[in-house]
């Protein structure tokens, strides 16, 4: 791999008589790996667990396996999958993602959550933001909104808000050159310390966020000290409230220069990519906030509509607030303050939509819950998931009675569809279609 002769020279005198080895690792090819979903009812057993993780695997997973379609599975290489696993929230707390897109921290706190509590996943680009409620969707968490703009913005509604808030923003990707060697086109000898003070502008919004007494993770997939111990030396300057939290060091993290709470993860040390994680502890009492909470807009009709849907389709009753936007049908978490000055990318689960004296429930809704939270499912072969995910309509051994059905694949949930004595019609969303 060629580098910049700055960048050579950068990490020679950081690494000293290591620099050799590290430079040696970009020769061998970058770590595969993914995580299990445990929100998903039907688990299997994967091979080449990542030590000391609760979920990781080493490997690599199709973008057309049924794993990955049902949400089974999320790709993301062993160093990130330390990130939320240092935040490990607990369950019930109010968590926010600053900079989530396309969603591996996200999905990972979800997974800690358990559909407990909440999430705030905020994604500034747009099209990104677009990729990332497509993740969480798939990953089939009820308690998560997606949104789509700036901390300043996010700042102004979620005052002391969270519990945890993680900040894994845009940094200079040094860590990311074995993955897509292309980025090392964009690096400059200040291109981190640039990357650095942008770290700074969106952190000094978004630790307006965080609650008396929460925890601030703070990561990147760089090695430059400008970003990474710069920006924690910036952070314990200006926040007189927050210390350093000291993160075990696990499969060969090193600890972070000046700062040995923090944890650096180098190629030659951990078998991954290039990461970086601080985590601090706010000092102040936790105190009870007050908010002013959102509220449901139903008419009576679509509120009618809505219960004639669960009554007759569903075992569970699904906890949270109910919102229409137009007429899509939304759960948002409880406890939420007021979001219509919020831009919103995705208001919660989608449950469906309302339909002239109908409705129809949404995929979300039938990937989010499990067969036992659903009166009637019906499991496909892997032909017929073959055949429904490229938008085809599938035919049944038997004849069922014509309605609503839960489809399962390898036992876990893939939408709703609606079935006509042996045919399935195709529901799958046409964005998510694709052949085998
Ligand atoms: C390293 S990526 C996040 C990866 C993500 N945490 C994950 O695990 O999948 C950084 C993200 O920060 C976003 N970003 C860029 N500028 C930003 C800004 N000014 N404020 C907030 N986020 C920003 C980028 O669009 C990008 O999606």
């Amino acid at each position: 791999m060629q580098f910049p002769s700055d960048f050579i020279e950068k990490y020679n005198n950081l690494l000293r008589d290591e620099a050799e080895d590290f430079f040696a690792s970009f020769d061998q090819e970058a770590v595969s790996a993914y995580r299990t979903n445990p929100l998903k009812k039907q688990q299997k057993d994967f091979p080449d667990a990542i030590p000391e993780t609760p979920w990781g695997h080493y490997g690599k997973i199709s973008g057309k396996s049924a794993d990955h379609a049902t949400g089974l599975v999320y790709s993301q290489e062993p160093a990130a999958q330390m990130v939320a696993q240092v935040a490990a929230p607990s369950k019930g707390s109010r968590v926010l993602d600053l900079a989530a897109a396309p969603g591996g921290k996200s999905t990972h706190l979800l997974s800690y959550l358990d559909n407990t509590g909440l999430l705030v996943s905020n994604e500034i680009n747009p099209k990104r933001s677009k990729i990332l409620v497509e993740n969480i969707e798939r990953f089939g968490a009820r308690n998560v909104i997606v949104t789509n703009t700036s901390a300043d913005k996010l700042a102004k509604v979620f005052k002391n808000y969270f519990d945890t808030i993680v900040f894994d923003g845009p940094c200079s990707g040094e860590g990311m050159f074995r993955k897509d060697p292309d980025a090392i086109q964009y690096w400059h000898k200040e291109y981190p310390s640039e990357l650095a003070q942008l770290q700074k502008d969106i952190l000094s919004d978004g630790l307006k966020m965080l609650a008396p007494g929460g925890q601030l993770i703070y990561s990147t997939c760089t090695w430059s000290p400008e970003e990474n111990e710069g920006v924690v030396a910036w952070i314990l300057e200006n926040n007189p409230d927050l210390e350093l939290v000291a993160i075990p060091k696990l499969n060969g993290m090193s600890d972070g220069i000046d700062f040995p709470e923090t944890a650096r993860m180098y190629p030659h040390h951990f078998k991954g990519e290039g990461q970086f994680v601080a985590k601090f502890q706010d000092k102040r009492v936790p105190e009870q906030t007050r908010i002013k909470e959102g509220k449901s807009n139903l008419n009576k009709e679509q509120k009618q509509l809505w219960e004639d849907f669960a009554k007759k389709h569903l075992k569970t009753r699904l906890d949270g607030l109910l919102q229409v936007f137009g007429d899509n049908l939304y759960l948002l978490p409880k406890g939420l303050p007021d979001l219509s000055k919020v831009k919103i990318a995705r208001n919660g689960l989608h449950l469906g939509v309302f339909k002239k004296k109908r409705f129809e429930p949404s995929f979300a809704l039938g990937i989010a819950l499990t067969s036992d939270e659903v009166v009637s499912s019906i499991e496909l072969t892997q032909d017929q998931f073959a055949q429904y995910v490229s938008g085809n309509v599938v035919t049944l051994d038997q004849t069922h009675p014509n309605g609503w059905y839960q489809l399962l694949v390898d036992g876990n949930g893939f939408g709703f569809a609606k079935v006509v004595g042996n045919t399935v019609k195709n529901y799958y969303p046409k964005g998510l279609r694709f052949h085998i």
